[in-house]
């Protein structure tokens, strides 16, 4: 049975980046690890859900549960979501073991990175027709967790270090 880490993050703070950077590592050392990003089960799994609270906890459940149901075949299931609720962690945590990283980076970085243009959208005018309004961290909440396994800031390590913290640990927890 593999296990199920549960990532939670901003918009742009280096999920993706991680988790495939991970799914690499395991390809070259024969570790059987799955990626379940939370932008691209939105366009399948959780096609039916927007951003509102309940949808964004039906959103988390959907994927623990897609993860629990293929962990049997893996050694490490990612699930790489902004997943900004406690409840929704803790729900994860407690049916499932997944332990919780925390990816953390300033506000201001993530607005000058914004590779998506969602944070200039966020800060367009109230009156703007294409003004984002519930963007996480910006003008929604991110409830910081109380207890992240291992907290990673993007904006002091670069790729490659955050990759190396995150082996480190899971090997210190012999996950891998
Ligand atoms: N309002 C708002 N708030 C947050 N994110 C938004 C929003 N609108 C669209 N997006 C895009 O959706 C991606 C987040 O989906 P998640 O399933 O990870 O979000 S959540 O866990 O349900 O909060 C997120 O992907 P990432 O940028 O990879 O985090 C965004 O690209
Ligand atoms: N540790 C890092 N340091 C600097 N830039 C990063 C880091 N991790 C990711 N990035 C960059 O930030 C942007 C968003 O990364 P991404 O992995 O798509 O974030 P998320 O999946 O959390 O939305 C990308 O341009 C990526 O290259």
């Amino acid at each position: 049975m593999g296990h199920i880490v549960q990532f939670t993050g901003l918009s742009g703070v280096g999920k993706t980046t991680l988790s495939n950077a991970l799914l690499k590592w395991g390809q070259e050392r024969h570790l059987k690890v799955m990626v379940i990003d939370g932008d691209v089960y939105r366009q399948t799994l959780c096609k039916d859900l927007g951003f509102s609270r309940a949808d964004r906890l039906e959103n988390i459940n959907r994927l623990g549960a897609y993860a629990w149901s293929v962990a049997t075949d893996y050694d490490l299931v990612c699930i790489a979501a902004i997943n900004p609720f406690e409840e929704g962690r803790t729900g994860l945590r407690q049916q499932y073991g997944a332990i919780l990283v925390w990816l953390r980076c300033k506000l201001e970085t993530l607005i000058s990175r914004d590779p998506k243009g969602l944070y200039r959208k966020a800060l367009l005018p109230d009156t703007h027709p294409d003004k984002l309004h519930n963007l996480t961290g910006l003008n929604d909440t991110f409830e910081e967790p109380a207890r992240a396994d291992l907290v990673l800031d993007t904006d002091k390590l670069n790729p490659e270090q955050v990759l190396e913290a995150m082996v480190a640990f899971l090997k210190e927890r012999q996950f891998i």
